[in-house]
């Protein structure tokens, strides 16, 4: 049984053995604080410098303390084509290193997760949960590559967290789940999306609509607009198959 919860997203949430990979897509200034927080170890995957540097230009930053001087990456990744020149000088003026992979048939994201297992051989550290900062909207063709890319990893790799301001995402490897529920943090509406396999076959409790060793497949049924119960405090999956799990935000329980 493979246990789960997004304590992560909590206010004040202890920063654990995670890695954070802020991608190049907008977010929210409190779902930014939540995830810098909760991680050790921070990457920018290339225009993902340019999001994190941008944030500090919102009014609420404007001040006396130099908010941007605080909230410092571990690394910026990536070909660079996306990372402004304005951002790749101020980050490096502030000594944090920035590796161009000029590789063109990785995208940024399998760029900093390599930089995570390197980083995790160099310390013979354990290995981390990561979490993405973006990934699961924007544009299709990443967006589907995050769902393919998580889909590959999860053996090597299993917890890999997708994280949008609307939603939070990751894969279930064939076998049992359980899903710790935050009803502060979760809005109602999740799904069991059968990506990248032919079928499986899925058992849920806690959910509204729940199934009994029924088929779900991308040509068959798919749990969509599915929801989470109030009353309940876990959900059990078993599938026979990977299958990705997703989750609303709800947006006020972050602020
Ligand atoms: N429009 C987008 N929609 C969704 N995700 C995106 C988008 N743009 C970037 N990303 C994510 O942010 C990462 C860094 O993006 P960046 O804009 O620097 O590079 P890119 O050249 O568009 O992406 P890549 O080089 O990885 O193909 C990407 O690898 C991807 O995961
Ligand atoms: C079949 C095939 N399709 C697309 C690309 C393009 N591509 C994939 S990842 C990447 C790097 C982006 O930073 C680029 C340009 C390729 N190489 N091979």
């Amino acid at each position: 049984m493979t246990s789960w919860n997004v304590e992560f997203l909590q206010a004040n949430a202890p920063a654990s053995q995670r890695a954070l990979i802020i991608l190049n897509q907008p977010f929210s200034s409190p779902l930014f604080h939540r995830l810098w927080n909760a991680c050790k170890w921070r990457c920018c995957a290339d225009g993902g410098a340019n999001r994190l540097y941008d944030l500090f230009s919102r009014p609420e930053f404007k001040g006396d303390t130099d908010f941007r001087r605080l909230f410092l990456p571990d690394l910026i990744k990536g070909d660079l084509d996306s990372i402004r020149d304005d951002v790749r000088r101020y980050y490096e003026s502030q000594g944090v290193p920035v590796i161009q992979d000029d590789d063109q048939d990785s995208t940024d994201l399998m760029k900093c997760i390599s930089a995570v297992e390197e980083k995790e051989q160099v310390e013979e550290a354990p290995r981390n949960d990561v979490i993405l900062l973006g990934g699961l909207s924007g544009r299709l063709d990443q967006t589907i590559h995050t769902l393919s890319y998580l889909h590959k990893l999860r053996k090597v790799r299993p917890r890999v967290f997708a994280v949008t301001d609307d939603n939070v995402g990751w894969v279930l490897d064939e076998g049992e789940h359980i899903i710790h529920v935050d009803h502060d943090l979760l809005g109602l509406t999740c799904g069991l999306l059968p990506v990248g396999i032919s079928s499986t076959i899925l058992t849920t409790s806690g959910l509204r609509w729940n199934l009994t060793e029924h088929p779900s497949s991308f040509d068959g049924m798919v749990s969509t607009s599915n929801h989470l119960v109030l009353e309940e405090k876990e959900v059990r999956i078993k599938t026979t198959r990977p299958i990705w799990w997703t989750a609303e935000l709800r947006g006020s329980g972050l602020v």
